[in-house]
């Protein structure tokens, strides 16, 4: 039923091939091939209880599949340190970060973790990509402002400067937008796409606002109930007959007036 994305020449970033995740005897996710090229960035969408977490969790190795497996960049992911995992991989969480007193700056810095030797002391100039994400995020006047005193949206900002300081090749998102008002939303996503056109990361997202996926992402995995029901554009995934598989509604699909990519509007259950 649904199209495959076409795969370039260049490595996979991410290689699942055949992943399942067990819960006790209950299937989180079952028999999961994916590939992801570098410099992708894909949505994650589904229904609650989907998988779309636990998928996530998988790619940052916090949990490890019951059945096949995951390869990041041409190496099994149980193959990497912790440290080796955290200078390649970031993830940031609906809510990237506790209302605590810490000032701005020494929360980012917290992102240079991984480049630091046993002494706290980094080789690289750690200071300096920290100013730089900083003013690239609009940041700089607030820097010394403890987080408890920044709203939701300031913070979840910070949250994303932090795992930018990080410098990390792939970036895992879930659900990041969740807490933002449209606004920041939008900052946040074009905050993204920007940082990816310049260092060229690769992005995954799990998002349950899929006119925001079909506007950022260039590709999106469907699951349901654990599987994958499907794999490719915006264009060819987001179909009126698949989003009434996928969520089990039916939506009026319309093309975006600035670049006719597929944006969805809800409609009333009919009584
Ligand atoms: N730590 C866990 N222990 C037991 N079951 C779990 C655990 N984490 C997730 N599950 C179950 O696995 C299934 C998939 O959960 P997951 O959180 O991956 O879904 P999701 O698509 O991210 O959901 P949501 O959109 O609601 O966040 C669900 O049935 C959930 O109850």
């Amino acid at each position: 039923m649904f199209m495959r994305t076409d795969l370039t020449e260049s490595r996979p970033m991410i290689e699942v091939t055949g992943a399942g995740k067990m819960y006790g005897s209950h299937p989180a996710l079952h028999e999961v091939d994916w590939q992801v090229t570098e410099g992708e960035w894909w949505g994650v969408v589904g229904p609650n209880g989907s998988g779309k977490s636990t998928l996530l969790q998988l790619l940052a190795a916090t949990e490890h599949p019951s059945a096949g497996s995951i390869q990041i960049d041409g190496r099994d992911i149980s193959s990497y340190t912790r440290k080796d995992l955290s200078r390649m991989i970031a993830v940031l969480q609906q809510d990237g970060l506790p209302a605590i007193s810490y000032p701005v700056r020494d929360v980012v810095e917290m992102g240079r973790y991984p480049y630091q030797n046993w002494l706290g002391k980094e080789t690289s100039d750690g200071a300096a990509v920290v100013d730089r994400v900083l003013e690239e995020l609009g940041l700089s006047d607030m820097a010394e402002r403890p987080l408890d005193a920044l709203s939701g949206g300031q913070r979840q900002r910070v949250a994303l400067a932090k795992v930018m300081a990080q410098e990390p090749r792939l970036l895992l998102l879930d659900e990041p937008t969740t807490f933002l008002d449209i606004k920041y939303q939008l900052q946040f996503m074009e905050l993204l796409s920007a940082w990816r056109q310049k260092n060229h990361i690769t992005i995954v997202a799990v998002l349950h606002d899929l006119n925001l996926a079909a506007q950022f992402c260039d590709h999106i995995l469907a699951l349901r109930e654990g599987t994958c029901v499907g794999n490719g554009t915006p264009h060819s995934l987001m179909t009126e007959e698949n989003i009434r598989e996928i969520f089990r509604v039916s939506p009026a699909m319309v093309s975006h007036p600035d670049n006719g990519l597929p944006q969805l509007l809800l409609r009333r259950e009919k009584k």
